[in-house]
């Protein structure tokens, strides 16, 4: 009898196993800032030339230990309303940077995340969900002029007031340095975002 219960709780951990889900995660940014050759570098674990994005690419991954459902979506002026259409209702934001680009490039950087935060929160709160948080991926971090991590949040005008859960990751998508750290960390930050909002959910 006890072998049975055993033997059943083993079969109920495997299939737990089997659906667990893969987490969503969206990656915008603007154009050249290095979505693509993210996205390739965690799929083929090397370095793959890439081409502007028009539309978008989804692969999915393994990055940090995780499995992960990852949508890349063109960075163009044109194609940046369409941002908000995939992290809607996602696990997590990628938002990648261009660390090393002139000040003017950081400062559309800040107008658009800006942009597409207000538009994910929005719709997380009218779906009743946790907003999604947000991982800024300081890439470039091969160039001598790149900005650290903490210059880099400071040019997005990253803080308190965001209104998500946020971190910035030191990367090199060329080499690939940094991105399973990176990716780590953006699932330390969905666990945490679920688990206040589970127990803010249990006071109300
Ligand atoms: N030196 C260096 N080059 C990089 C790095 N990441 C990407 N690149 C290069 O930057 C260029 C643009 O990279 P993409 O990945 O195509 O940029 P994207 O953000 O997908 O651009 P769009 O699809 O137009 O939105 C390519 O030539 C990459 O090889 C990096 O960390 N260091
Ligand atoms: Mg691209």
């Amino acid at each position: 009898m006890e072998s049975w219960s055993r033997r059943k709780a083993g079969v109920a951990q495997a299939v737990g196993g089997v659906v667990k889900r893969r987490k969503h995660v969206v990656l915008v940014g603007l154009d050249g800032s290095g979505k693509t050759t993210v996205l390739t570098r965690l799929k083929y674990r090397c370095y793959v030339a890439t081409t502007p994005t028009i539309g978008f690419n989804h692969e999915k991954v393994w990055g940090g230990g995780y499995r992960w459902s990852c949508w890349d979506v063109g960075g163009g002026e044109r194609v940046r309303p369409l941002w908000s259409t995939y992290t809607r209702a996602t696990d997590g934001v990628v938002f990648v940077v261009d660390s090393a680009s002139m000040g003017d490039m950081m400062e559309e950087a800040r107008v658009e995340l800006a942009r597409v935060l207000k538009k994910s929160r929005a719709s997380s709160l009218q779906l009743s969900v946790p907003a999604p948080p947000l991982l800024v991926l300081a890439n470039f971090q091969d160039q001598i002029h790149a900005r650290s991590a903490e210059a880099v949040a400071s040019s997005l005008g990253l803080g308190e007031a965001m209104g998500v859960v946020w971190a910035v990751a030191p990367v090199c998508a060329l080499t690939g340095e940094g991105l399973d750290d990176a990716m780590a960390s953006l699932r330390a930050l969905i666990d945490k975002v679920r688990q206040d909002y589970r127990r803010r959910d249990r006071w109300r």
